[in-house]
């Protein structure tokens, strides 16, 4: 047997979904850079889930739809309201979408039509649970989704209950695009693997928001801000970073599995953040993180993936660094929904085999006699 210790250059299935190919991500084809810079996150959705850009009145279904399903059931706000209140929202996010199949009297019905409503229902909830959970959390009401609104306008008003400033939409618009989808990641992975048991999608998602909850996936984007916040100021960088790398610590939001040669989104948001910056006046988080950047490669030749620039693009906007994890699952939802579905649709079991290295030819030993 010849182990890939992670699953290194494993290729386990065909997908038409996304592809990385010499360091370019495409959706659907589509190189991720005119997506970032032309689309909007409704059209990328409706883009991942049909294979194809949508005509104007497909994309305004599709909004009407995303709109009429953000609302909760009254049950799963009260559940959200006992959660404790110092958990991590990953955690309440993972327990809240496991509810919403409970309140789901077709949560089961595995037909391409039933999935394809509830790929519409949760992506259209996930920002509400998102934007009620911040809001309990701070002992505020959560405020209902306003169905006219699109996605990223929807998140921002719920957040902070007031009217959304357009930059700050535009900004997260364009931030749901970039994390929408990306291959065989291990999120997307995970998802696939319960789904290839003919288990439901709630399942399968629960699976995959448990998945990019963890620091090495997902959850980077959180360690990053904490790592900017300790540092707390440009001259620092050199000082803390060579600690870090002496202690063998890893960088959060730097190295990736399969970009060598850098992740193509980050550009884009560095840019964001670069801009967002210049706006505010408050150039320090970015300029923080432009000199983690520069010591980093340097030193180690590592260059920043999607959740490096993305951190303080978030905190420019005025979002709290525990919900950049959700906002990502926000986004992805859609790319675990595209491929839930492409794997039902041409489904076998996903069931490798491990290598046995454990002792042998041990036997049984009576309780008394060990
Ligand atoms: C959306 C996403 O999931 S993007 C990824 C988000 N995760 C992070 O940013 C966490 C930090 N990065 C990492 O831990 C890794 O680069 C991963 C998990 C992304 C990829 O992991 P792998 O492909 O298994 O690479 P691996 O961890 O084996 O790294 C290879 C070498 O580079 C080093 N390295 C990789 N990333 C880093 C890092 N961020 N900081 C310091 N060293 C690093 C490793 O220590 C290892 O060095 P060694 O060969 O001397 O032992
Ligand atoms: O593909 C990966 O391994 C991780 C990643 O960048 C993502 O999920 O966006």
């Amino acid at each position: 047997m010849t182990v890939a210790k992670g699953l290194e250059g494993v290729v386990a299935l065909t997908s038409k979904i996304s592809s990385i190919i010499d360091g370019v991500l495409t959706y659907r084809g589509i190189d991720i850079d005119e997506l970032a810079d032309h689309a909007n996150f409704e059209e990328v959705t409706f883009l991942l889930w049909n294979g194809r850009l949508p005509s104007r009145s497909e994309l305004d279904e599709l909004k009407k739809q995303l709109g009429a399903h953000a609302a909760l059931p009254e049950s799963v706000l009260s559940l959200l309201k006992s959660y404790p209140k110092d958990i991590h929202p990953m955690a309440a996010l993972r327990t809240a979408v496991s509810a919403l199949a409970l309140y789901d009297p077709e949560a089961d019905d595995n037909s391409l039509e039933g999935n394809r409503r509830k790929a519409i229902h949760l992506t259209a909830q996930l920002p509400t649970v998102v934007a009620a959970l911040y809001r309990i959390r701070k002992g505020l009401e959560p405020v209902a989704p306003r169905p006219e609104y699109g996605v990223a306008q929807n998140f921002v008003y719920m957040l902070h209950g007031k009217e959304p400033d357009e930059v700050a939409v535009k900004a997260l618009d364009k931030a749901l695009i970039l994390h929408a989808d990306h291959e065989l990641n291990a999120s997307t992975f995970a998802a696939r693997v319960t789904t290839a048991t003919l288990s439901d999608m709630y399942s399968a998602v629960t699976t995959a928001i448990g998945t990019l909850k963890g620091p090495l996936h997902g959850g980077a984007n959180e360690q990053v801000m904490k790592m900017l916040e300790e540092i707390g100021s440009v001259d620092r960088v050199d000082e803390v970073i060579r600690r870090k790398l002496d202690n063998k610590e890893k960088i959060m939001g730097f190295g990736h599995r399969v970009y060598k040669e850098g992740d193509p989104r980050a550009k884009h948001l560095r840019e964001m953040s670069r801009q967002l910056a210049e706006q505010t006046g408050d150039r320090k988080w970015f300029e923080i993180s432009a000199k983690i950047h520069e010591v980093v490669e340097s030193m180690k030749g590592l260059k920043p993936n999607v959740d490096f620039y993305s951190a303080s693009t978030y905190h420019y906007l005025g979002i709290p660094r525990e919900l950049f994890t959700p906002i990502f699952a926000m986004s992805r939802m859609t790319g675990w929904t595209a491929h839930i579905l492409e794997q039902y649709a041409d489904n076998r079991l996903i069931r490798p085999r491990a290598e046995y290295v454990g002792p042998v030819n041990q036997s049984y030993v009576p309780i008394e006699n060990r």
